[in-house]
Parts: structure tokens; C-alpha cells; sequence
């Protein structure tokens, strides 16, 4: 899909949304949930890894999300990098192909879901860019800590070829994900711009306070630095507790009138040392669908997802939520007319 055609970047979410009946849901963890079908991530490419040796199991977890109900699923590419895959051993051009490959995989994923439906229900494939911190794999996308010697112009030389080659790759959009400071913000705006990328994206950030991103930056800065971009269609939150969603989606909307995408993690948090994840908030997929979702949507959201440790189950949740809202205002309508008639 992208933007051919002459469709603007500004209204590419809007239109979107709109043939969603007004909210769209996200998938949900992908790399948590390719464990939860048992591989084995603890490797520094992650789930990138189930690129090279289990893309049927990609596939499968794609189809999962696509019967839950999401309207847009993001490709395992998060931790795939040309030097995280030069690193294992592989030529560039074999890096390419496995950054090109988690895009086939998903729309692929969405073919076989297209042909088992009578009606098409609005999938978008977006093709998704974990931090510099996510390919150090030592915790630092939940720090944002980069040291002094990262500078906006390592991160752009760091991301250059790969948001090349994902913006060719035939997904509809590029999700820059677990953002974890404003830098990072910074040299993603700046290589859109400069590569002159011509397929949306959208900024997402983490936090674990609530109040600013987690290497402290302000959330209002950074999303400002996302507003300003042209190619950005959405900004907002992801891989963070849902408890502190409402602030952060309150604070964006002070800077941007940009939809706004959320999808929280289960509430636990990742130790980048031990590589486990600790401590439950006791988020139950119901309760966090039915309470949080309206309070979001009110503060602004408009697309709605997990992160890690979310399920299918998570997404089927938030999808029926979404979809008795959509059906109730449906129905007001049809009350309305109905008064009007008599
Ligand atoms: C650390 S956040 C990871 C985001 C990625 N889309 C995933 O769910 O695996
Ligand atoms: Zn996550």
C-alpha cells in the first residue's frame, strides 16, 4: 500500500482509521509470544533469530494476531540489523534479505488470512525498527543511557541501510519502536528526511515512570521531535507498564494533534542482565481491555495493542472492546434515525 497513488502522509492514518470504523488494534508481543511456541531467544538478534530458523513459526504467530482481530501487525525485524546478522556470520546482502524477509513473511501472513475471509478487514503491515540500544542487547533500550560518544550521527549511520531497505520491502509503514531518548528521536526524523522516505512512520517510545522517556528526556520533547516529522502518522507509547499509558497519552496530546498508537507491556519488567522478565502487576487481559481502553481513548488513542507479554488473548480482548464501542455508537446512530423517521 505505502503512499502511492499520491495519498498524503497526513492522511494516511485518518483514512485508515476511518475503514476501521474510527479506533484500529495493533498486534500484540511478538518476540514473547514466539516463546511462548517455545524458541529460544536468548541470543543478541532475538526475535530476529526466528528469521533464519523458524520463519513458519513468524508466520504463525502473525496469523494468530490477524484471528485476534489486529488491524496492523509489525514484522519480526525489531532486533534484525545488518551488522546484528554480519555479526552472526552472514554477507550484507544476506542481511538484506532477512530485513526483506520479515516483511514477505507478514504479508504473506495476511494473504493467507485474506483468502480465508469473505470480507477484507483493513490489515496494514508495519515494518518494525527496534532502538541501537535493542541491537547492543545490554539492556540500554530501557535505559536510553548511550554514553557520550553516541551522537544523532552514530544512530543515523547505525539505522541508514536497513530503514532503507524496510521502506522498499513492501510494508505499509515503518514503526520505530521501544524509542528509548530523544537522540534516537532525533536521527530517526532526520533519516527520513534526508533519505527522503516515502512510506509513513510512526514514533513509539518507552517510559517507566510515566513522565518522561526512560533515559529521562521529556515525553513532550520527544514527541515533539516526531510532530515536526512529515513522514510521521502517529506517535505514542509502547513497552510500558499500562499503568502509567493515561499520563503519557495526556502529554502527547498537548504537542501533537497526531494519532496517538499505545501498547503497553504486561506490566512486568525486563532485566537487560539476566534477560528475564520480573515482577507481575497482575494486568489480566480482561480487566486491562475493559478498564483502560475508554480512558485512553478519551485522553486521545486511537490505536490500541500489546507489547511484551501480551497474547492473542490481550488483542481479542482490546479488539471486542473496541469493536462493541464501534457497534453502541452504530446503534446510537440507527436510535437517532430512527427518532428522526417518526
Ligand atoms: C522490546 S519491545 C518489542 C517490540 C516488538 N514489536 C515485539 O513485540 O517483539
Ligand atoms: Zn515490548
Amino acid at each position: 500500500m505505502g503512499l502511492g497513488g499520491g495519498q498524503e502522509t497526513s492522511s494516511f492514518v485518518s483514512d485508515f482509521l476511518e475503514k476501521c470504523g474510527g479506533y484500529a488494534v495493533l498486534d500484540g508481543g511478538f518476540a514473547t509470544e514466539l516463546e511462548r511456541h517455545g524458541a529460544d531467544l536468548n541470543d543478541p538478534l532475538w526475535s530476529a533469530k526466528c528469521l533464519i530458523s523458524s520463519p513458519h513459526l513468524v508466520r504463525r504467530v502473525h496469523l494468530d494476531y490477524l484471528d485476534a482481530g489486529a488491524n496492523v501487525i509489525i514484522t519480526a525485524s525489531y532486533q534484525a540489523t545488518i551488522q546484528g546478522f554480519e555479526a552472526k556470520g552472514f554477507s550484507k546482502e544476506e542481511a538484506k534479505a532477512l530485513l526483506r524477509k520479515s516483511v514477505e513473511i507478514a504479508i504473506e501472513a495476511r494473504e493467507i488470512y485474506y483468502d480465508k475471509l469473505q470480507s477484507r478487514r483493513p490489515v496494514l503491515v508495519a515494518a518494525s525498527v527496534g532502538s541501537y540500544g535493542a541491537y547492543l542487547a545490554d539492556g540500554s533500550e530501557y535505559s536510553g543511557n548511550y554514553g557520550d560518544a553516541v551522537t544523532v550521527e552514530t544512530l543515523k549511520d547505525f539505522h541508514r541501510e536497513r530503514v532503507q531497505i524496510l521502506a522498499n520491502s513492501g510494508a505499509d509503514l515503518i514503526a520505530f519502536e521501544t524509542t528509548p531518548n530523544k537522540i534516537e528521536a532525533k536521527a530517526y526524523a532526520e533519516l527520513l528526511e534526508e533519505e527522503g522516505i516515502d512510506i509513513p512512520a510512526w514514533f513509539s517510545f518507552n517510559s517507566k515512570d510515566g513522565i518522561n522517556v526512560v533515559s529521562g528526556d521529556s515525553i513532550s520533547e520527544c514527541a515533539s521531535i516526531a510532530d515536526s516529522c512529515k513522514q510521521v502518522v502517529a506517535v505514542g507509547i509502547n513497552c510500558t507498564p499500562s499503568r502509567f499509558i493515561h499520563g503519557l497519552v495526556s502529554s502527547i496530546r498537548k504537542v501533537t494533534s497526531k494519532p496517538i498508537v499505545i501498547y503497553p507491556n504486561s506490566g512486568e519488567t525486563y532485566d537487560g542482565l539476566t534477560k528475564q522478565w520480573v515482577q507481575s502487576s497482575g494486568a489480566v487481559d480482561e480487566e486491562f481491555a475493559d478498564i483502560v481502553i475508554g480512558k485512553w481513548r478519551e485522553a486521545g488513542a486511537s490505536l490500541f495493542g500489546g507489547c511484551c507479554r501480551t497474547t492473542p488473548n490481550t488483542i481479542r480482548a482490546i479488539s471486542r472492546v473496541l469493536s462493541n464501542n464501534k457497534s453502541s455508537a452504530i446503534n446510537e446512530d440507527a436510535q437517532m434515525s430512527s427518532k428522526t423517521e417518526m
